[in-house]
């Protein structure tokens, strides 16, 4: 039976120090190396063996990945990174110190640039310390400028459906190692999630999430490896 394994990263040195992060490149805490290496052994005890691994261009996703491969044996398995999975951006949000935006804005706008479908945090500003126009890894791609939960769904639902899913319907066990809000978009299409309810789905660092697809490569039940 197709089965695809999402894991967030685990804890990102930006998680543990409070800041809106986005395509900003951030490496795990020691908690978060823990994480992703416990993370690894659920897969193996509870004999969910990924076959086939995506991740994102981040390296806090592509080390989560790697550790949690290595803690099942599952290093050699082929592995593809694509831009199209990573962070939501967080525009000119990014870099700043949540609680600190809270204080200058409010709580109920912070929400809204965090939690709204479809209301982006403003434009990163051109000269930006945080633009990564010119990343190596981003070399062709146009960067975005800032991105709602809505325009994250946009690249990851496409990239879903034409890289992903065909490789899970020929019967592959994938694993996709990305983040809070790029899993957010999938999860919403494969739970058949509203606009509004999105807004109070969280998805924990480190914890993999199930589900196995019926032969009409139907989604079933969301599940927490942990509890299966
Ligand atoms: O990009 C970030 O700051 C985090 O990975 C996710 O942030 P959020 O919880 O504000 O969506």
């Amino acid at each position: 039976m197709p089965t695809l394994i999402l894991v967030r990263h685990g804890q990102s040195q930006w998680n543990l120090e409070n800041r809106f992060t986005g395509w900003w490149d951030v490496d795990l805490t020691d908690k978060g190396v823990s994480e992703a290496i416990a993370a690894g052994e659920l897969l193996a005890a509870k004999n969910v063996l990924p076959t086939r691994a995506f991740t994102s261009l981040q390296t806090r996703a592509i080390r989560t990945l790697h550790l949690a491969l290595e803690a099942c044996g599952r290093l050699w398995i082929p592995e593809t990174k694509n831009w199209h999975l990573n962070e939501r951006h967080y525009g000119g949000l990014t870099g700043l110190d949540k609680q600190e935006t809270r204080d200058r804005h409010g709580d109920e706008q912070v929400h809204i640039w965090r939690r709204s479908f479809d209301v982006p945090p403003p434009v990163m500003e051109d000269g930006s310390d945080y633009d990564l126009a010119a990343d190596a890894r981003y070399a062709g791609i146009d960067v975005p400028r800032t991105e709602s939960l809505k325009l994250t769904i946009e690249r990851v639902l496409p990239y879903w459906e034409s890289e992903i899913l065909p490789v899970l319907a020929s019967g592959e066990t994938v694993i996709v190692s990305a983040h809070g809000n790029s899993l957010r978009a999938l999860v919403k299409h494969l739970s058949g999630i509203s606009d509004d309810d999105i807004t109070g789905l969280e998805i924990p660092t480190g914890q993999p999430i199930v589900y196995e697809f019926d032969d009409a490569m139907n989604p079933g039940e969301r599940q927490y490896l942990k509890d299966r």
